[in-house]
């Protein structure tokens, strides 16, 4: 299989990897304490890991519209001990977030990926990842998390977001960044309406095709689900894995999960029918 970088690992190609959603933020459990949230972080991470995921995706900032913004020392403070606690883990570790100053710390400490929501726009985000060899995952996002959800519109939500992504990924490899170490992200829910959600889901192989870039996809309990399905958040599970499959029959190589046992478990059986 063709060596994708990312980081120290060689995962596999010829199958949708998972990406398992680590929240450490104060409102993802109860108590708030700082070593209570190490300790939490670590059993959820270590249950993923036994569950088969491939890919750990530590976030310290919630980017929910709304959401109040974390100051960075506070993230820093969040994220980085869990970051150090995962470091031989066995498994690929990415970092959510779109502050330059952690996403140097996070490649010091040896991260394989950088996932920024922003796609890499913040002043020095771009210096902060140049000289490392980690996975760059570029979103698509409208405008910022406080108004995106207003009134989304576009003439043409696969082409705008399309040559968005395209120019990110210009901006990046112009500044020396290795395109293999790069992903595309078309940003469900962030800036989109349902409708718009799905034109992106469906254009998944065209965008693919067209930036020659491999794609992430989280769709896991969104809005786009609910919609569907009429669920609250906490009902959909099976319409997360039904999004998840769907995401794979449309290109993405990496699908972006809250419930990983069952979502490898989909996978699993959507392989063996291939
Ligand atoms: C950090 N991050 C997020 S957070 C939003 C979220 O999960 N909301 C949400 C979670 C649960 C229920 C409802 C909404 N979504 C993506 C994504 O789609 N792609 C990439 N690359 N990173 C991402």
């Amino acid at each position: 299989m063709p060596h994708f970088p990312f980081g120290r690992f060689n995962l596999p190609r010829e199958r949708t990897l998972v990406m398992g959603i680590l929240n450490v933020t104060p409102d993802s459990f109860s108590d708030g304490g700082q070593f209570a949230a190490l300790d939490f972080a670590i059993s959820h991470a270590e249950q993923m890991i036994r569950d088969g995921v491939d890919i750990i995706d530590v976030g310290g900032e919630s980017t929910r519209p709304g959401a109040p913004a974390v100051p960075l020392e506070e993230e820093l403070r969040r994220v980085l001990p869990v970051l150090f606690a995962l470091r031989d883990c066995g498994r690929a570790i990415s970092v959510d977030t779109y502050k330059p100053e952690l996403m140097r710390e996070a490649v010091l400490a040896g991260v394989d990926m950088i996932n920024d929501v922003n796609a890499f726009r913040a002043p020095g985000a771009i210096e902060a990842v140049r000289d490392s060899d980690c996975a760059l995952c570029l979103m698509h996002m409208l405008d910022k998390p406080a108004t995106m959800q207003d009134k989304p519109a576009y003439a043409d939500v696969v082409r705008e977001v399309t040559a968005f992504l395209r120019e990110r990924i210009d901006v990046l490899t112009s500044a020396g960044i290795d395109r293999r170490r790069l992903w595309i992200d078309p940003g469900f829910g962030f800036g989109k309406t349902v409708e718009h959600n799905y034109a992106l889901l469906k254009a998944g192989r065209q965008m693919v095709a067209e930036l020659g870039v491999p794609l992430l996809a989280g769709l896991s309990r969104k809005s786009m689900i609910g919609a569907v399905t009429g669920k609250p958040v906490e009902q959909r599970l099976a319409g997360s894995l039904g999004g998840a499959l769907a995401a794979v029959a449309h290109g993405a190589g990496i699908v972006r999960v809250h419930d990983v046992a069952e979502t490898v478990d989909a996978l699993k059986v959507w392989y063996a029918a291939q």
